[in-house]
């Protein structure tokens, strides 16, 4: 009997994600019989403080990667942006589906885009990357702290504490919310997170069933963008503290990327570089350092 278990946490998001991957499994491998396993992590149990206080990428991850230690699962369905930057060495990316949008955007309260705001309207976002870049675009906002998971954040603007929040694209789509996005910012003028709108299937190093069964959902494309927006952030370094967007696409061998190093007072570079795909961390790595040396570094 052929049997995989999905290690996963119980947020809306965290299932949604999960059942789908699980289900892609499925269509490839109509023999296998897949189980999910349902983990709380720190992150989920701190949910109401600022994580950008709290700072570290592990807290969603690490209760998963003892399970898969333990044995007790052998995958799990992770939001890219959320992992650390570098990995457990006894853990491994299996594979890195495709893409789904990864915009960020503005979900206004009656409507409203970034314009139509008045001066100095209450804006959500507990993202120093979101929160810079919107400082750039409009000083005049008031940025507020907003935590708790994607439904938590919009019960909270439709309350009246918020004029607006930003969230990810990705998120929405797959909750099945998109149709209260009121504005869809442009990666030049809102550069996103590293990996966001990617999902990376973590298992264990060596395993070599799990990463067999798993290969068909890697996508090699969001697989290099993914590489190099994460070595553009290795190089930068800093957790979720650092206000730091990067965002790659990929034709025809070749990669474009656009990365961002901002404060929170509003000031930022932005730069863009093009390079082979099969050198995807080293695109990264030189758009890093080009921007670290235009200013960037006196930002962090
Ligand atoms: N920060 C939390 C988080 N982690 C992943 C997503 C969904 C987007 C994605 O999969 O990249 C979100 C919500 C958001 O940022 O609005």
């Amino acid at each position: 009997m052929n049997i995989l278990t999905i290690g996963t946490r119980k947020s809306q998001l965290a299932l949604v994600q999960t059942h789908a991957m699980r289900d892609a499994l499925l269509a490839a491998h109509p023999q296998l019989t897949i189980e999910l396993e349902h983990i709380t992590t720190k992150g989920d149990a701190i949910l109401d403080r600022p994580l950008a206080a709290i700072g570290d990428k592990g807290l969603f991850v690490s209760e998963i990667e003892d399970a898969m230690r333990n044995g007790k699962v052998d995958l799990a369905v992770h939001s890219a942006k959320d992992l650390p930057s570098i990995l457990a060495p006894d853990m491994t990316i299996a594979a890195y589906p495709e893409r789904a949008d990864p915009r960020d955007v503005l979900v206004g309260a009656e409507g409203r885009r970034l314009a139509d705001l008045v001066p100095g309207a209450k804006v959500g976002t507990s993202s120093p990357r979101r929160a810079a870049q919107l400082r750039h675009l409009r000083p005049d906002l008031t940025i507020i702290d907003i935590r708790g998971n994607v439904d938590t954040r919009l019960r909270k603007l439709d309350e009246g504490q918020y004029d607006a929040i930003v969230l990810a694209a990705a998120g929405l789509q797959r909750l099945g919310l998109l149709k209260r996005v009121t504005q869809f910012f442009e990666p030049a003028e809102m550069t996103p997170a590293v990996s966001q709108g990617i999902l990376g299937i973590e298992a264990r190093a060596g395993d070599q069933r799990v990463a067999d069964l798993l290969k068909v959902l890697d996508h090699a494309e969001s697989r290099a963008t993914a590489e190099a927006e994460k070595a553009f952030l290795a190089t930068i370094g800093g957790g979720c503290q650092v206000a730091v967007g990067a965002f790659a696409t990929y034709q025809i061998g070749q990669l474009h990327l656009i990365g961002m190093i901002g404060a929170l007072d509003g000031r930022l570079v932005r730069g863009e570089l093009t390079g082979s795909a099969s050198t995807a961390q080293a695109l990264g790595t030189s758009l890093a350092q080009q921007l670290l040396a235009q200013g960037g570094r006196e930002l962090l």
